[in-house]
């Protein structure tokens, strides 16, 4: 845990564009202030991390609804060989089809509580009211529904949607209410659970704007998978980024008076003379990334850019009004923002994902790659994964010069 909040800490005060909400990628600047902050990293389980400063943090909360219950569930549930396979069913399921809405229980919205006839009152509530024969195969009125007779009457993909929101929704109402306790605004997800699938970070960012009425919000980082593996790299100090310029001074010691200062402040001086200073060939500076578009392992179009933004989902946060549709979770999540206008394709670095090439994207996964590293990232999937992570160590050797 001590790696991941310092590798988290690593990238908030060095990498200009880091955390994002939602997959707008409006990017928000931490280097001045970054703490104090909520980490919920979504793993197997959940940890729930108050962090006030560099080595100073606190596990506040946490939760075994996590990961591991959505890909176990998953795998109960669904016949799907992959975690990427049920990512990718979601996206053309409907889980009204498998939740118990409000609507379903009063016919409408229940308004003198605030609530919308779209909003879930039960995740998967409607396999409840699944037992009328006729929709049943091999119903029989003296026998109990069996498992299999009601995976039967629900389609993979809207059980696949349920699953994600329930346990997307459950974390994310339980950061904000972790926010809330210890009076903070700002949620970092991480863990592989979220893997930059956009679905994922809809759903989680759609329960912490719901249920702070947009007072929170939730932040997602582009360099989420490398975060334990930064912290352990730069050695999960409490003073990691002063730790890395007096390591530079030992061994360098006169080659450049300025890496004997201390302190944030000349730190980020100096990592942003440095990032101004390089050539292309040499090292980029840490912002200068593109962000390819989220795409289906279908959809080889490019994205369109709208204003340089994203479409956020429409449905709003509040609870008096409705959750969103379908049609428009769909269209939040594969409209691409791009915060340039410089776009590309890319193949993405996926676990279990084959290297197909780049037309063949896995699912709607977020990838950056630096202008210069663009083809040789679109090469392979593998690719990606390596030159984020060269990114990324060369973004801390390069700050440490
Ligand atoms: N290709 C994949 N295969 C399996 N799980 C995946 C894959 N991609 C993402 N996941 C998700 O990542 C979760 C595990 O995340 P991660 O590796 O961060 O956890 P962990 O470190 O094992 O968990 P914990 O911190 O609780 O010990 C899985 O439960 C699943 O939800
Ligand atoms: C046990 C760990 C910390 C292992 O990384 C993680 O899976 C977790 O935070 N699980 C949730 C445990 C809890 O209920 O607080």
């Amino acid at each position: 845990m001590s790696c991941t909040v310092a590798g988290l800490n690593f990238l908030l005060t060095t990498v200009k564009e880091e955390p994002a909400p939602d997959f707008a990628r409006k990017f928000v600047d931490t280097t001045r202030h970054p703490f104090p902050y909520l980490l919920v990293n979504i793993g197997s389980g959940v940890s729930i991390v108050k962090v006030t400063g560099h080595g100073q943090f606190e596990r506040v909360s946490g939760s075994s609804l996590g990961g591991g219950t959505f890909w176990g569930l998953a795998r109960m549930l669904l016949d799907c060989a992959t975690f990427d396979d049920v990512i990718r069913l979601t996206h053309d399921g409907d889980n009204a089809n498998v939740d118990m809405l409000v609507g379903d229980i009063y016919g409408g919205a229940y308004s003198n509580l605030g609530l919308d006839s779209s909003v879930i009152a039960a995740s998967f509530g409607k396999a409840t009211m699944r037992n009328d024969p006729p929709e049943l195969p091999n119903f029989s009125p003296c026998a109990p529904v069996t498992a299999t007779d009601l995976s039967a009457t629900f389609r993979q993909q809207d059980i696949a949607l349920s699953l994600l929101r329930m346990v997307s929704y459950n974390i994310g109402q339980i950061a904000y209410l972790n926010a809330r306790v210890h009076n903070l605004d700002r949620i970092y997800f991480g863990g592989n659970f979220i893997r930059n699938h956009p679905y994922t970070i809809a759903d989680i960012s759609f329960a912490v704007d719901f249920w702070s009425e947009e007072s929170m919000k939730a932040l997602f980082l582009r360099h989420d998978g490398y975060l334990g593996a930064i912290g352990a790299f730069i050695g999960a100090s409490s003073d990691a980024p002063t730790k890395i310029f007096k390591n530079q001074k030992q061994s360098t010691p006169s080659s450049d008076t300025r890496h004997g200062a201390k302190g944030s402040r000349e730190h980020k001086q100096r990592a942003s003379q440095h990032a101004n200073s390089m050539t292309k060939d040499a090292m980029h500076p840490v912002d200068d990334l593109v962000l390819t578009k989220p795409a289906l392992a279908e959809d080889t179009s490019p994205p369109k850019p709208r204003n340089g933004m994203m479409e956020v989902p429409n449905g709003t946060a509040k609870r008096k009004k409705s959750k969103r549709t379908k049609s428009e979770d769909r269209a939040s999540a594969l409209t691409s923002p791009m915060a340039n206008g410089n776009l590309t394709t890319t193949a993405q670095g996926n676990k279990d994902s084959s290297a197909t090439g780049h037309q063949k994207v896995s699912t709607g996964d977020w990838t950056t790659v630096t202008r210069t590293r663009r083809k040789s990232a679109c090469k392979e999937n593998g690719q990606t994964f390596a030159s984020e992570l060269l990114f990324v160590i060369r973004a801390i050797l390069h700050t440490s010069q």
